[in-house]
């Protein structure tokens, strides 16, 4: 069996060789302009067209959760990867964890208002402010699959009420679910602090808007986690300045990396980090891609088949 394996960014070195190493009966190739001999399986992330096209794969495997940029690449080159090939991506492989230590550091943050105590600390106040109640720190997770519902249950133990609001409804122990864009309005009516994990869709390009910053609670705190565009910054902004969001984290924007004059920079109320809410672990993810290979050899079900209709 033959893999060929591209990535702009990572040590194609070290990746093949732990390759190798999980799949000692695979040969396993770092993919270079030209080559066109077979392969089974393909590893990817931003491939460039060529490296796909025409090519009788068994599957192709995205190095990543999200697989936006790979569906992009496929509409704007419709003969890049035959309707019939099996796209997958990476669920969870250490990606969940990651997720989990962010959201629950930031809710906590903002929770013990360290915000506002930096602010008062940059102006040498001494002043002790009153404390927020659990039970008016509503969070609400937009996306419950899997990276939203490990951060929905790592709120949990902390006292904090949780909801979640997905496609079709879930059944997660101490977590109240919405599904659909039906209960929408429910869902945000009363969340303080909205975390962000879905997937960039042409149904949630976004969404994150006047009308959803609206009906959130006052004071609110929002937490993009997933992809830029599913924020509109400039409603984003407005509801900063108008102090219907207290504050914002931003792990991920329309323009990456964010432009030198874009106002968040500046924005004393909203903190960012440069899209690195979770990496991809070499360990877990060739763990995840062996096994799922192996399965799919033997001809028995896996997880993690992208639905290139539904865009996720
Ligand atoms: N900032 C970062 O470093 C990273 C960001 N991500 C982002 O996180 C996203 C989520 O990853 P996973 O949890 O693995 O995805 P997933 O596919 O397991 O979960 C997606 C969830 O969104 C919900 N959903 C999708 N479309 C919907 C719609 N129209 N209405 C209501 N709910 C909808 C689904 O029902 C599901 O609950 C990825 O697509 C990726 O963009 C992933 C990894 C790292
Ligand atoms: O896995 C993903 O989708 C990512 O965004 C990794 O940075």
């Amino acid at each position: 069996m033959d893999i060929i394996f591209y990535h702009p960014s990572f040590n194609s070195d070290y990746w093949i060789n732990a390759l190798r190493k999980a799949m000692p009966q695979v040969h396993v190739r770092a993919w270079t302009a030209g080559d066109n001999a077979p392969a089974d399986y393909a590893l990817v992330w931003h491939p460039p067209v060529e490296m796909l096209k025409g090519r009788k794969l068994k599957g192709v495997f995205a190095l990543g959760a999200g697989v936006d940029a790979i569906l992009g690449q496929l509409s704007t080159n419709p003969g890049m990867l035959a309707d019939d090939i099996p796209l997958f991506r990476l669920e969870d492989t250490g990606m969940g964890s990651q997720m989990q230590e962010y959201a629950v550091s930031q809710v906590l943050h903002w929770f013990r208002r360290f915000d506002d105590y930096q602010a008062l600390k940059l102006q040498s106040r001494w002043q002790q402010l009153e404390e927020y109640e659990h039970t008016d720190f509503t969070v609400g997770i937009l996306g419950a699959g899997v990276l939203g519902s490990k951060v929905a249950e790592s709120l949990l133990p902390w006292g904090f009420p949780v909801r979640c609001w997905s496609r079709s409804r879930k059944s997660l122990p101490g977590i109240q679910s919405f599904a659909g864009p039906e209960e929408l309005g429910d869902f945000l009516q009363g969340t303080r602090v909205l975390i962000n994990l879905l997937p960039n869709t042409p149904e949630t390009v976004g969404l994150i808007n006047q009308s959803l910053l609206n009906q959130l609670a006052e004071h609110s705190y929002v937490m993009n986690l997933a992809r830029g565009v599913h924020v509109v910054e400039a409603d984003l902004l407005a509801a900063l300045e108008s102090g219907k969001v207290k504050g914002a984290m931003l792990d991920v924007f329309s323009h990456e990396p964010l432009p030198a004059d874009n106002p968040l920079w500046a924005h004393p109320r909203v903190a960012m980090t440069p899209h690195i809410a979770a990496f991809t672990r070499p360990t877990e993810a060739i763990e995840f891609i062996s096994h799922t290979i192996s399965k799919l050899e033997r001809g028995e079900t896996v997880s993690g088949r992208v639905d290139r209709v539904r865009g996720y």
